[in-house]
């Protein structure tokens, strides 16, 4: 087998070397002396618990924050300022989780932000054919109007076009592109997608870091992994014969695999809280009883979101709680610390003599982000100042600390770390079996396993519906595509 361009770059040189990085935000330590390295061509992998430092140390690398301590060489040469304007003139592109693009501009727009050599007489024309070309090749068959303002796309399209601009060049060349959760709020193929395209750009020389919690993805494209704890790298390792568990042992977590246990018969004997019909013949009604954990599966963006939507506004007879997947739309208060944020949706219940009572709101809010294992100094912490995957966790105890009985999800373990994911799943088994109804819309196929009962939705409509021991990829995909009975 002939070696890849990015083997042979490997070999060559380093573009990125940094040394003893040290990064603090007054008294919490993020970066406690970091040494971080990659070749030409490479595809690194950067993996970790919430919190660890990930994004800190890009931010650093990127130029978006300054280091405190710490030596930092960038192409063979040492560099003392480092910002965002010397990154990006050194073919260095970050995507960040929360996204970075002008929400009032289009996509043709925001490729001219980034791109100061577009000027002059026909910008907007040159700024449009790159910005489609980069979208054309990363993800084909997209359908994303790149005149339509941003805030009037998806999240998914959203992040599509902050993906592609990353990737276009016109005089400055890219060298380097970090990549956040890239695919949190991406859909099954667009996801492979970028994963297949991530091979072929580092084929031409671009190297990529990879941050990402999903950990098949880790596998399947990364040449190295890095791991993180606690604000320091904690294990280095080509990712060739590494394992799934090899990934979790090395973050320090032990997979425990969750036997799904058949339907308790309880369900059977208790009516259907939730009853809600289709909007014609061919969508089917959501049923759901006191214990039901339903799922929403098909491809993203096939009216699953908008029957959660139309569920919560249905449901009169029972109190109803919604957790969000566009945190930075809909969930997330920023200006509001972690206690104001977790207790939100509870304020009603915490009223005493008409006043909300301040303890009992401190006592929920310690009492759930401990359960939830919120990663801060204090439930006083702004909750901007989290990391991303910390920010999504407080929406969740949000939502379970309320007496809402119905849980609507929409996609809500965006950015959470596996250890802490496999103890929310518990939580949400558990809090079922106390009599509360999820209904759960995920991207992710290995969280279908926890759900009793799926619906499958196709162009807007739930066409099929799956029980328990049945739920497997093979049946999900075939009625997603409108095989068999889908
Ligand atoms: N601007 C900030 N102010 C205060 N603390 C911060 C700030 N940015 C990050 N931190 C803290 O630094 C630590 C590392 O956060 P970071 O965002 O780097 O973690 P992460 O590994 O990327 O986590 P996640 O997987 O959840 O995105 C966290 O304790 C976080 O709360």
């Amino acid at each position: 087998m002939q070696p890849s361009q990015a083997a042979v770059d490997i070999a060559a040189g380093l573009l990125i070397e940094a040394r003893g990085i040290r990064k603090s935000f007054g008294a919490v330590h993020a970066l406690v002396g970091v040494d971080f390295s990659l070749a030409l061509g490479e595809v690194l992998g950067l993996v970790g618990h919430n919190g660890a430092g990930k994004s800190t140390l890009m931010n650093v690398i990127s130029g978006a924050i300054q280091r405190t301590e710490g030596k930092f060489i960038y192409s063979g040469q040492a560099v003392d300022r480092w910002g965002a304007a010397e990154a990006q003139a050194g073919g260095l592109r970050c995507i960040f989780q929360e996204l970075s693009l002008c929400a009032n501009l289009s996509a043709t727009e925001n490729a001219r932000i980034i791109h100061r050599s577009l000027r002059g007489v026909g910008w907007r024309h040159k700024a449009r054919r790159l910005i489609t070309k980069a979208l054309d090749d990363i993800f084909p068959g997209h359908g994303i109007d790149v005149d339509a303002k941003i805030a009037d796309l998806s999240i998914g399209e959203r992040q599509m076009v902050e993906i592609a601009r990353a990737f276009t060049k016109t005089v400055d060349k890219v060298r380097c592109v970090i990549l956040d959760e890239p695919t949190s709020a991406l859909g099954h193929k667009p996801a492979e997608q970028l994963l297949a395209y991530i091979k072929t750009a580092s084929m031409r020389g671009v190297a990529c870091i990879l941050i990402t919690h999903r950990l098949n993805e880790i596998l399947a494209v990364c040449d190295r992994v890095v791991v993180m704890m606690d604000g320091a790298i904690v294990g280095d390792r080509p990712a060739a014969g590494l394992t799934r568990s090899d990934l979790v042992g090395m973050m320090g977590n032990i997979e425990t695999p969750h036997e799904r246990n058949a339907v308790p018969t309880r369900k059977a004997t208790q009516a259907p809280i939730v009853n809600h019909a289709g909007i014609d013949g061919a969508d089917l009604p959501i049923n759901a009883a006191p214990g039901d954990i339903i799922g929403f599966a098909g491809l993203d963006g096939h009216g699953q979101r908008e029957r959660l939507r139309a569920i919560y506004a249905a449901t009169r007879k029972v109190p109803v709680a919604f957790v969000a997947g566009d945190r930075g739309v809909e969930g997330v208060m920023p200006l509001w610390s972690i206690a104001d944020n977790l207790t939100l949706r509870s304020l009603n219940a915490l009223r005493k003599g008409g006043f909300v009572s301040p303890s009992a709101a401190r006592a929920l809010a310690q009492t759930w982000s401990q359960r939830l294992k919120v990663k801060a100094p204090s439930i006083d912490t702004p909750i901007l100042s989290l990391s991303g995957g910390n920010q999504q966790k407080v929406l969740f105890a949000r939502a379970l600390a309320s007496d809402g009985q119905v849980i609507l999800l929409d996609d809500p373990m965006r950015g959470v770390d596996v250890g802490t994911k496999q103890e929310v799943y518990q939580l949400i088994r558990d809090e079922a079996e106390r009599g509360r109804i999820f209904i759960w819309y995920t991207t992710e196929f290995e969280e279908l396993k926890n759900c009793d009962r799926l619906y499958v939705f196709r162009e807007g409509r739930a066409v099929a519906e799956v029980a328990g021991n049945e739920i497997d990829h093979n049946r999900i995909l075939e009625a997603s595509f409108g095989g068999a009975d889908g």
